[in-house]
């Protein structure tokens, strides 16, 4: 029984990983991942210039999940570069990812020319549930941004490139976003980022458990599964089949694994459980996974990815 995968032209061992965010801001807990049971890393989304970001607590564990609003703290682009092509040379032939994000279409274009300039030879995930400009919702709920920001992207970047894509919950979105992101030359689409602005209270103190935004902030956990896996489904469905799927959102088991994996996806990210479990939890998962591979006589995953049936 192989979990083994292939995205973005790369061969991984098996299918799992950390979601970005999680796991990944600093050399140790990348050294984490890279020595646990997952199959690759990606790094937290590179800005330009490093950021602290919000004020804490912007990170809370609830019963069924997470809530953050982080406000991207990271040590900049040019720091995880260093890291990975370093990374490369000790690992040759491994293939990392890293997650960028500009604050409008000249950084996203600025960032892609660091990355283009330097030895990294992995993926690049750009994240779209990046902030646009005030007034406007985020970028992945803004079709014509995300549709400009492809067309730029592609005109001067071409290496492994996907994206990361907030949650979506209207059929003619899914249709929307799928006839934009089918005209580009993507590797993947990874559904789905945290369900933004939801709200967690206290109700002993009667308080909200963030301090940014008045308590709103992203959701992840077991709350996110069933929208993770329709989006990914639904992308499953409307993609060319060269544009791969990452399923994020929601994996806790190997059971979750296989959903994503029925529903299409190619590889997995893990987030709020990595973060709960540390990552240890890779060891669980892919036994898990192997379990069920065994019992339903699946010898890979491609033999089961994306066959979905429908009543
Ligand atoms: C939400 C943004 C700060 C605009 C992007 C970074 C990010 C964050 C974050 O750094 O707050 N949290 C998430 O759950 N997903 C994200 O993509």
């Amino acid at each position: 029984i192989s979990t083994a995968t292939t995205l973005a032209g790369s061969n991984f061992d098996n299918c799992m990983m950390n979601a970005s965010g999680v796991y990944c801001m600093d050399s140790d807990e990348l050294l984490a991942v890279e020595n646990s049971k997952a199959a690759t890393f990606v790094t937290k989304s590179g800005t330009l210039q490093p950021r602290k970001g919000n004020p804490e607590p912007r990170y809370f564990e609830t019963e069924f999940g997470s809530i953050n609003s982080m406000g991207l703290p990271n040590n900049g682009v040019d720091y995880y570069l260093d890291f990975v092509s370093q990374d490369q040379i000790n690992h040759p032939g491994k293939t990392y990812f890293l997650s960028i994000t500009g604050f409008n279409l000249a950084e996203d274009l600025e960032l892609l020319q660091k990355v283009t300039d330097s030895d990294f030879a992995g993926v690049v995930e750009l994240n779209l549930s990046c902030p646009n400009v005030p007034g406007k919702p985020q970028t992945g709920y803004d079709f014509e941004t995300v549709d400009a920001i492809l067309k730029a992207v592609f005109d001067v970047y071409h290496k492994p490139l996907g994206v990361k894509l907030p949650p979506y919950f209207d059929i003619i979105h899914f249709d929307q976003m799928a006839e934009i992101l089918n005209k580009y030359p993507l590797s993947y689409v990874n559904s789905i980022n945290s369900i933004g602005n939801g709200l967690y209270i206290n109700d002993d103190t009667e308080t909200v458990v963030i301090k940014p935004k008045q308590g709103f902030g992203g959701i992840g956990g077991e709350y996110v599964k069933p929208t993770a896996l329709a989006n990914v489904h639904a992308f499953y469905q409307r993609l060319n089949k060269d544009i791969q799927i990452i399923g994020t959102g929601g994996i806790q088991t190997g059971k979750d694994i296989f959903e994503h994996i029925l529903c299409g996806a190619s590889m997995v990210q893990v987030g709020t459980a990595l973060m709960v479990e540390g990552p240890v939890i890779f060891e669980r998962l892919t036994a898990e996974l192997e379990a069920i591979m065994a019992e339903k006589g699946y010898d890979n995953i491609e033999d089961f990815r994306g066959k979905l049936n429908y009543l």
